[in-house]
């Protein structure tokens, strides 16, 4: 898979029909990731695990109790195998690709239309680490030691910076202005990531302040 370029993006699942083949652990280590990301989630498989079935029980997730069917996929946006049937995983594979739909099958590369990064996520932050398949292990190392270099610190900037956007888009004319802001406030001295660090966000709100009064227009 090296010789393949893969196209990052960030998927809204809001509102979205997701559907994972097979009720295993990993069947349920997948239903996690995708309800964290509040996707309208439906697994088919005969049997649950016990922690997808609680999940079922208490409406978090919808459940057809039965093998797959390529019907499943109507009106479905992304479908994740995870079944311990290699026939069905191709199966659902074939199926997905004849809708042009987005299809995982895990652990299986020549299976995959998409495939999943480790993930860095601290709030509105995601920091996704992809080997395009080399070493998935790796990428998991160097999940936990970006972790350590972007921090709480990065997200509490990144939400300030929202609640100014607002501001700049109703009152900074051109994308040039806006972004002359922006970089002013995250490049500038002090460093806005210093001063959260050490506790005094006050000052970053101080900075913004200042900003929209030297950016607005006279
Ligand atoms: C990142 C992560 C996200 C997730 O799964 O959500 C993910 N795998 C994770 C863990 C992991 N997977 C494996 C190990 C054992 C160590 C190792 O092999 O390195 C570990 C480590 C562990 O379990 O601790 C085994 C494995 N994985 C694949 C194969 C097939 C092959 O190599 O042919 C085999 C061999 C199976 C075998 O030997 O039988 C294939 C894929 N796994 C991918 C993603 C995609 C490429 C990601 C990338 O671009 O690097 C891809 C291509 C398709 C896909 O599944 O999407 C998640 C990190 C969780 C975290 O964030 O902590
Ligand atoms: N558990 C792990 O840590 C792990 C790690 C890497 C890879 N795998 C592989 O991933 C696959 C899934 O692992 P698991 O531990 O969740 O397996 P599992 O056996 O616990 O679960 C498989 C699920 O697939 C369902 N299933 C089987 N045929 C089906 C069909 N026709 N339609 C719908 N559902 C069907 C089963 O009912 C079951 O719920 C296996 O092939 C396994 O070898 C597992």
């Amino acid at each position: 898979m090296l010789d393949t370029p893969f196209y990052i993006a960030c998927l809204k699942l809001r509102g979205r029909r997701s559907l994972v083949v097979g009720g295993g652990d990993v069947g349920l280590e997948k239903v996690e990731g995708l309800l964290a990301c509040d996707g309208d989630v439906t697994v088919v498989a005969p049997d649950l695990q016990p922690e997808l079935r609680r999940l079922a029980d208490e409406g978090s997730i919808e459940w057809i109790a039965r093998k797959y069917e390529p019907s499943d996929l109507e009106g479905t946006f992304m479908v994740i195998a995870a079944t311990n049937d290699s026939e069905v995983n191709i199966g659902v594979y074939d199926d997905a690709e004849k809708r042009a739909m987005l299809v995982n099958v895990v652990d299986v590369p020549p299976l995959c239309n998409f495939i999943l990064p480790a993930i860095v996520r601290t709030g509105p932050l995601a920091i996704a680490i992809s080997t395009a398949g080399a070493s998935p292990a790796l990428a998991k190392r160097m999940k936990h030691e970006i972790s350590q270099l972007f921090g709480e610190e990065y997200a509490r900037l990144a939400i300030i910076l929202n609640d100014a956007r607002g501001w700049a888009k109703a009152t900074l004319p051109t994308y040039q202005d806006r972004k002359e802001f922006f970089e002013s406030i995250v490049n500038g001295a002090p460093d806005p990531i210093e001063l959260i660090r050490a506790g005094d966000e006050r000052a970053v709100l101080d900075i913004v302040a200042a900003a929209q009064r030297t950016h607005a227009p006279a």
